[in-house]
């Protein structure tokens, strides 16, 4: 009891000082001797001074440095947070009343508080994927990714294959999705098996493909990638995730991915430039999400970007409209976009040639398909479909 009404007020106040109360609170819950079954005392015996001494002692030798350290990092993503949240990102990197179970041991209902069930399922994907990487880079950290990289197959030019595809049919070059399952869709293919579906849409005339590798909400995998990457496939492979950390960067390049995805709705400015940068480094290619005006305004505000997508399903509420290409390309901003030689992408909700057309029409030279052809038997007649002809020559 005692303790649960410390930490609700704890909840209340600014971050920063509930973690550094998390480390005093600890002792502060063994100040009460329990009190005996049975006894006729309405409440707990203090301890003597003491033994509340030797408690202390006690508690915080159990505060090691790792724990320290998770705590400090914790705080870190929460300033981040505030600073995300001044650029319109409603996306929080983690639970806001506290440090994940992991990192606080005792503090369990911690987790169950009110502020900390996320708002949508796009925070609840970041909030997991924080702890997966955590995890992840336990096991390869990076400079054993580092080594890795010295194995890695070449990398292949993203863009170029788009420009390519676009200028040989005259119509956006297909980035073929390998999509078992979504969120908002559920399982799209039962008998999914991925390399088969890469090679079908390669014969289908896809210039690139995009491969799920988020394993819990999509159930891909950066085996997927690998397999693919192994299998003879040609086209360059778009590594989908939800990308957090530069780690996972130089993870999905070990693993033969050419681009990577950066969602401008999870990922701070001073984020993109950097993991911009470290995808430069590798020879991989970002393809930096937006799906509003202002996260097209960010976007556009950093140098160096080459190619942009517009998401027409916003991925807080699921909502598709595709619509939301036109209008993102409406006016200045299509000045700009035209003026750089900024490649766009058209994504989700593309179904039919007329779909085709209308994004074509409002300036993508490539799209992101998935749900409409993966569904499909045969994925490369679904290329056809979509299409309305056959793109592969
Ligand atoms: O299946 P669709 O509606 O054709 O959409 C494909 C692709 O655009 C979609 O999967 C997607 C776009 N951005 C994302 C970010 C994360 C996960 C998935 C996505």
């Amino acid at each position: 009891m005692e303790a649960s009404i410390s930490l609700r007020a704890a909840a209340n106040t600014p971050t920063r000082v509930v973690a550094l109360q998390s480390i005093h609170l600890k002792p502060r819950l063994r100040f009460f001797k329990p009190t005996p079954v049975g006894s006729s005392m309405a409440h707990n015996t203090p301890l003597s001074i003491q033994a509340q001494k030797s408690e202390l002692k006690e508690a915080s030798a159990e505060i090691t440095e790792r724990d320290a350290l998770k705590i400090k990092e914790w705080e870190v993503g929460m300033f981040r947070d505030e600073v995300a949240a001044s650029q319109g990102i409603r996306i929080r990197r983690r639970p806001p009343t506290g440090p994940p179970l992991h990192y606080v041991g005792p503090f369990e209902f911690r987790i169950q508080n009110e502020g900390n069930t996320p708002r949508n399922i796009l925070e609840e994907i970041v909030w997991h994927k924080d702890l997966e990487v955590s995890q992840m880079k336990e096991r390869e950290p990076l400079p054993v990714l580092k080594k890795a990289l010295e194995n890695a197959p070449p990398v292949r030019d993203f863009i170029g294959a788009l420009k390519t595809a676009n200028l040989q049919t005259g119509l956006p070059g297909l980035i073929a999705e390998v999509k078992k399952a979504s969120p908002s869709r559920g399982v799209l293919r039962e008998d999914f098996d991925p390399v088969e579906i890469a090679k079908a849409y390669e014969k289908g005339g896809a210039a690139c493909l995009s491969v799920l590798t988020d394993q819990k909400y999509f159930q891909g995998g950066f085996e997927n990638l690998e397999k693919i990457r192994n299998s003879g496939v040609k086209c360059p492979l778009l590594c989908k995730e939800f990308v957090i950390d530069a780690w996972q960067i130089y993870y999905a390049r070990t693993k033969g991915a050419d681009a990577i995805l950066l969602i401008a709705a999870v990922l701070p400015d001073l984020d993109i430039k950097y993991m911009t940068k470290i995808c430069k480094l590798l020879g991989l290619t970002p393809l930096v999400e937006v799906h509003d005006e202002r996260e097209m305004d960010r976007v556009l505000g950093i140098d160096g970007i080459e190619l942009i997508g517009i998401n027409n399903r916003n991925l807080e509420t699921f909502k598709v409209d595709i619509s939301n290409t036109k209008n993102l390309l409406q006016g200045e901003r299509g000045r700009i976009i035209r003026e750089r030689g900024i490649i766009v992408v058209g994504e989700s909700g593309l179904f039919t040639p007329a779909d085709i057309a209308y994004v074509q029409e409002a300036g993508v030279k490539a799209v992101l398909v998935g749900e409409s052809i993966v569904k499909q038997d045969d994925p490369s007649k679904g290329i056809v479909g979509l299409f309305g002809k056959d793109i592969s020559c």
